[in-house]
């Protein structure tokens, strides 16, 4: 673990790394393949928001999706970290959003284009720092990831949402959380022209 207070890690301005179609009931919902291995795509530090400020709708989009998704953030950095050393890297947990731009993540899939434009607008990551037990399957995720992308402290990793996405809309106030673990809740407004 870090001795550096992870409780404010969205501040430090490092990299958002998502995974993609980790679950097949989403990947299925969506009418997807089960990939063999995890999609990675990446959010920006301007993608985070925390509760009090708002979501928004981006002004290109008409078909603003949530995820809810589990967030690992790294608490030391490292290259190629094998599975068995991988706990070693996290420093805690996060809830998070993977807001996404389904109509935009559309084109963007039937052109063959990547999802930046879908996944990484500012507020495209709404987080709330969480308490949990260390006894997911983190490990493979982080020693896949490291082989090519270098984890640095306070880096996130979206581990990829279960089934259940819906569409939100301007004006809505939406609540997220484990139950009996931890709740959040943003308020959506559209960007303004
Ligand atoms: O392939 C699609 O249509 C959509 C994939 C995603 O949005 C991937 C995720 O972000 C996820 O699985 O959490
Ligand atoms: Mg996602």
């Amino acid at each position: 673990m870090t001795a550096r207070n992870i409780s404010r890690f969205w501040e430090w301005g490092r990299k958002i790394i998502c995974v993609g179609r980790n679950y097949a009931d989403h990947a299925k919902e969506l009418k997807n393949a089960i990939p063999t291995e995890p999609i990675l795509f990446l959010k920006p530090p301007s993608a985070y928001v925390r509760e009090g400020s708002s979501i928004l709708v981006p002004r290109y989009s008409n078909n603003l999706h949530h995820e809810v998704e589990l967030g690992v953030v790294i608490g030391k950095g490292g290259t190629a970290i094998p599975e068995s050393a991988a706990m070693e890297h996290v420093a805690g947990y996060a809830l998070c959003l993977d807001m996404t731009a389904r109509d935009i993540q559309d084109v963007c899939k039937s052109k063959g284009l990547p999802w930046t434009r879908a996944k990484a607008f500012n507020t495209s990551c709404p987080v709330k720092r969480l308490h949990l037990p260390d006894d997911f399957l983190i490990p493979y995720l982080i020693s896949y990831i490291s082989e090519f992308i270098t984890l640095e402290e306070g880096d996130l990793i979206l581990t990829g949402t279960p089934k259940g996405v819906s569409a939100v809309q301007e004006h809505d106030q939406l609540q997220a959380g484990i139950q009996d673990v931890v709740t959040m809740s943003f308020r959506v407004d559209r960007q303004e022209k």
